[in-house]
């Protein structure tokens, strides 16, 4: 039985037991899981109090030791981890070891920031006096992430907060526990002193009451949430009563323009991939493509195409996708599947795949696993739920345009904006559309979904509250910045009061 991991311990098994299945066999048990209380919590970000305040004072680049330590572990087990992602979140092997790839590019980036954590020297205003910044941890970090992403996200935090000083308390999703411990376990094994990292089984609502317990103890300094908007918006408020701000990385509902000029099969290869690719249930993936009316048809008839040669099915073998992750993310994709109103053309079955996928290639007992087909959803627009929310389900919708104004409004209509992508060879089409998209990450012919370690990642409204993940830029997360001025001329210089006046002629003329 899997428990949480306080202070380098393990917490023996308490009441509250949690089982996660294999979403290809639901009847199989992948991790039997003794869930933490708001207590067990609290304890934890203690635990990472008192060990943050040694690790702060390791110097950086002794601290990415650790990082790249973990790196090697990371790249030693790489097909290990991959294959505990499978079975457990129902991801297809090639991605999944994609991955775990992202964690060892990630480990790659840090490295090098180890050495690189600069802080500035600054000039003052006066004479012999001197200016200076530097970057301090924040303290304890409360990582809380989704398992869409169960071990690469997680790293996006861990890597760069540990690597920054901090100490760290990570509430991984519970359905995805297996991967979330086999991550620990090597992070565990990489040199971190007890305490550094601390992993926390728990719901929901427990989450929330040690966390409102724990910042109301002053025991956490900064969090870092990965999850729906909904808990999102709930977890911002909190931590604004406490004056902090927290990283808030949510959903997304990510559109595709597609132009009158745009290469179709190219669009429609995108399309497939961020529309259905881990069966849409990534942040990134494609929400609704925004066609130009003169190729729709086309473009349609091309997706068709592809969706019905597309094949779905047990995520070990070479398929485009694999089922739901969990039971939780079936029925909400049910309840998607209502939304689809009568006057929308449905390409694609809307039922649970009950006999063999569309391909060769399923080899998993369909009546058990959490498998979907593919939907299109043509000519949805702003009054259908469909177009205005996120789904996290195999189903794209199709909307036509005239003019890219037209088209950028209703890329920017449901209010989220993490990621979009532009189809096109013209231009002054791509420029336009950046300059007025709403998402934090854009596309030029190229799918919505996809990132690299070292690219700022996150969105903006529905999609978060802009803060960004990965590469340099997250290092403004999880440090803060102190200046220091040192004054070695025996005097009280004053600011603005003391200062060289500069005496130009205001009178002169060439
Ligand atoms: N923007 C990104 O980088 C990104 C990446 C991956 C997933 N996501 C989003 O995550 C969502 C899917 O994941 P999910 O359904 O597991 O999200 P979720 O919000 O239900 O849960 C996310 C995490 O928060 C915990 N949690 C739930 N309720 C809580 C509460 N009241 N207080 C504290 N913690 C709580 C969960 O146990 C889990 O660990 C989608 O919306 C997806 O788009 C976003």
């Amino acid at each position: 039985m899997l428990s949480s991991v306080i202070g380098g311990a393990r917490v023996p098994a308490g009441p509250r037991p949690y089982r996660s299945t294999d979403p290809s066999r639901t009847s199989e048990v992948v991790a039997e899981v003794s869930l933490a209380d708001a207590d067990d919590l609290v304890r934890a970000c203690e635990a990472a109090r008192e060990a943050q305040d040694a690790w702060r004072d390791v110097p950086p680049p002794v601290r990415g030791q650790a990082v790249a330590a973990l790196g090697r572990l990371v790249e030693a087990s790489k097909e290990a981890l991959a294959r505990v992602v499978t079975r457990e979140v129902g991801k297809p092997y090639a991605e999944a070891l994609g991955e775990v790839q992202e964690i060892a590019d990630t480990c790659a980036f840090f490295l090098g920031e180890g050495r690189r954590l600069y802080g500035q020297t600054v000039p003052s205003e006066m004479p012999d006096k001197q200016l200076f910044t530097f970057r301090d941890p924040v303290g304890v970090v409360a990582v809380i992430t989704a398992g869409n992403f169960p071990v690469a996200v997680p790293s996006w935090y861990i890597v760069p907060a540990l690597l920054c000083g901090n100490a760290v308390v990570w509430k991984p999703a519970e359905y995805a526990a297996a991967c979330a411990d086999a991550f620990y376990e090597l992070c565990a094994h990489a040199g971190l002193p007890d305490g550094v990292l601390n992993v926390v089984y728990a719901d929901g609502p427990e989450t929330f009451r040690g966390l409102e317990q724990a910042l109301g103890r002053g025991l956490v300094d900064k969090v870092g949430f990965t999850g729906s908007t909904e808990v999102g918006s709930r977890i911002g408020e909190l931590c604004g009563r406490h004056l902090q701000s927290p990283c808030l990385e949510l959903g997304g509902k990510n559109p595709m323009v597609v132009t009158e000029d745009a290469d179709l099969p190219l669009a429609v290869e995108g399309a497939l991939f961020s529309g259905f690719g881990t069966a849409g249930q990534r942040c990134t993936s494609l929400g609704t493509a925004i066609v130009h009316e003169s190729v729709h048809g086309e473009f349609v008839r091309l997706l068709d195409e592809a969706v019905g040669a597309a094949a779905v099915g047990d995520p070990s073998g070479d398929v485009l996708y694999g089922p739901m992750i969990d039971e939780r993310f079936a029925d909400g994709f049910e309840k998607v599947l209502g939304w689809i109103g009568p006057h929308h053309s449905i390409h694609g079955s809307t039922g649970r795949i009950t006999a063999a996928a569309p391909r060769d290639g399923f080899t998993g007992d369909a009546d058990a696993g959490l498998y979907y087909h593919p939907v299109v959803v043509d000519g949805v627009g702003p009054a259908d739920e469909l177009f205005m929310n996120e789904t996290f389900g195999p189903i794209i919708g199709v909307a036509s345009y005239r003019t890219l104004d037209e088209a950028i409004e209703l890329a920017n209509a449901p209010g989220y904006g993490l990621s979009a992508s532009i189809y096109t060879t013209d231009p002054a089409k791509v420029f336009a559309f950046r300059r007025r998209i709403s998402a934090g990450m854009v596309s030029v012919n190229n799918s919505t979904s996809g990132a690299e370690a070292h690219l700022p990642f996150g969105g903006n409204g529905r999609s978060g509250n802009g803060s960004r993940q990965s590469g340099m830029w997250v290092l403004d997360q999880f440090t803060r910045w102190q200046s220091m001025n040192w004054d070695y001329s025996g005097r009280l210089q004053k600011a603005q009061m003391d200062v060289l006046e500069i005496v130009p002629d205001p009178g002169f003329r060439l």
